[in-house]
């Protein structure tokens, strides 16, 4: 975990040397401000777990910057120290956001007592948000299966589980990056601290920019109050990059800054915050050659891509198949409150001899459409609709195919066409109907399931 950050508002020196030499000598990190502006300055930047404010200070009283304070960031508890024990200014600090109130001289060992109370229930808090969203998310082991390619990726990834550099996850559609991203996070040590992810392809350059960094008010038409960038919610945890390959080339050098120097600025802000991010980031795309074609920036990619996972396709571990497509089904039964739907002989061949361009996505996909259109009982080969089919076949994923599949996959292609009449289709084969329907047997193709439904 990171160390405990304290900021001290105080503006005699004496008190700031004390404090700071005693909590420094007990592991705190101490930033100091001297006035209203610099208080708000320090707070904004420094990002503290606990602000300390003394009650009087040269351009105002405590009083004032509290809710100011508060406006920043309400989750930083506030003690506010005083001269003169006074009822009154306890109950008026508390009623402006005070969790403490402090009497001078301080005690430096209550201050610490207090101190360390307040970090761990901020702390608390913050590890009771985080998991509840995980409880909600439920988190999904992302090494289904017991392929040796599998197994080395889990080996390897448990290798870095524990450290803080970037993370360049790479992989085709749908074959489990973000499942691997929120693993990292879940099982590391910023586990307690949001996971906050966005994906970069699906945002503008602008929209982007204001996702990640945040705005200050009036930063741009339409800019009514201030805004917290993704960076700042994900501070102390994880920031997951999806699609980063997409990420505009004018994004791309601020990310470089936070990632090299830990601070960033709002748009329209005159003044850089200090931030602390791990960054995980994904891609389908091979980043090194958009780097080396210029299409990436080289810097960036070199940071991002200090530690690699490359995430393997389905269609490269076709003995997990099976077993993974039993486990979706038990699932896919129980969110039915029904048992597990089995799968015949000629399924499971189908599933393991597909190709999978759309991967785990697409296995989900094609079972759960399965189970949702056939009768009941476990599931044949002609309960199977895979994606590749609806349009034409996608090329690529053709070289792994069977004849027999790939004969299948013409035949349900014209019978979708044809909406399951047999003999246009068997026209537009060019075969008998005879020859076309002992081929729909043999294959375990039901025609029905292509018929058009009633009106
Ligand atoms: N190991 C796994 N166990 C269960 N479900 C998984 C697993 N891996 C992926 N999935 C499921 O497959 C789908 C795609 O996974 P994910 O979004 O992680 O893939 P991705 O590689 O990030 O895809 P994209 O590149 O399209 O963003 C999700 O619905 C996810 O829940």
């Amino acid at each position: 975990m990171t160390r405990t950050r304290i900021l001290l508002v105080d503006d005699e020196p004496g008190i700031r040397l004390g404090m700071r030499g005693f909590l420094t000598a007990h592991g705190f990190d101490v930033d100091e401000a001297t006035s209203l502006a610099e208080a708000q300055e320090a707070f904004r930047t420094s990002r503290p777990d606990v602000a300390v404010v003394d009650y009087r200070l040269t351009d105002g009283t405590a009083l004032e910057l509290l809710p100011r304070l508060k406006d920043i960031d309400a989750s930083v508890p506030l003690v506010v120290l005083t001269g003169h024990g006074s009822i009154e200014l306890a109950v008026q600090a508390v009623k402006e956001g005070a969790e403490q109130f402090l009497t001078k001289p301080v005690e430096l060992a209550v201050l610490k007592v207090v101190l360390d109370r307040l970090v761990s229930q901020r702390r608390e808090r913050q590890r009771l948000l985080a998991e509840r969203s995980r409880i909600l998310r439920g988190t999904v082991n992302p090494f289904m299966g017991g392929s040796a390619t599998i197994r080395a990726l889990q080996a390897q990834a448990e290798r870095i589980i524990e450290s803080d550099s970037p993370v360049l996850i790479t992989g085709e559609t749908g074959s489990g990056k973000s499942v691997l991203a929120r693993w990292l996070h879940e099982g590391g040590p910023r586990k307690d601290a949001p996971f906050v992810d966005l994906n970069c392809a699906a945002l503008s350059k602008d929209l982007l920019d204001s996702e990640l960094f945040g705005h200050e008010k009036g930063a741009f038409t339409g800019a009514v109050a201030a805004k917290q960038g993704l960076l700042e919610v994900a501070d102390r945890g994880t920031l997951f990059l999806d699609e980063i390959g997409d990420m505009d080339s004018a994004v791309q050098p601020k990310l470089l800054k936070v990632l090299e120097e830990k601070r960033f600025r709002r748009l329209g802000d005159v003044r850089d915050r200090r931030v602390d991010v791990r960054l995980i980031a994904a891609t389908h795309q091979d980043l090194a050659v958009a780097a080396r074609d210029k299409r990436f920036r080289s810097d960036l990619y070199f940071r991002v891509s200090t530690l690699i996972l490359h995430v393997p396709p389905l269609r490269e571990r076709p003995e997990d198949i099976v077993g993974m497509a039993h486990q979706f089904l038990a699932e896919l039964g129980a969110a039915r409150g029904r048992g597990s739907v089995g799968l015949r002989p000629d399924a499971e061949m189908a599933l393991t001899c597909y190709a999978w361009p759309g991967n785990i996505r697409e296995l989900r996909n094609v079972l759960e459409r399965a189970v949702l259109l056939s009768g009941g009982g476990p599931l044949s080969r002609g309960d199977l609709r895979f994606e590749a089919t609806a349009g034409e076949p996608a090329s690529d994923a053709d070289d792994h195919l069977t004849l027999e599949e790939l004969e299948r996959r013409h035949i349900e292609r014209i019978l979708r066409r044809e909406h399951g009449h047999v003999e246009r289709a068997a026209a537009r084969l060019g075969i008998p109907r005879s020859s076309l329907y002992e081929r729909l047997k043999r294959l375990g193709i039901n025609r029905s399931g292509f018929q058009k439904p009633d009106p």
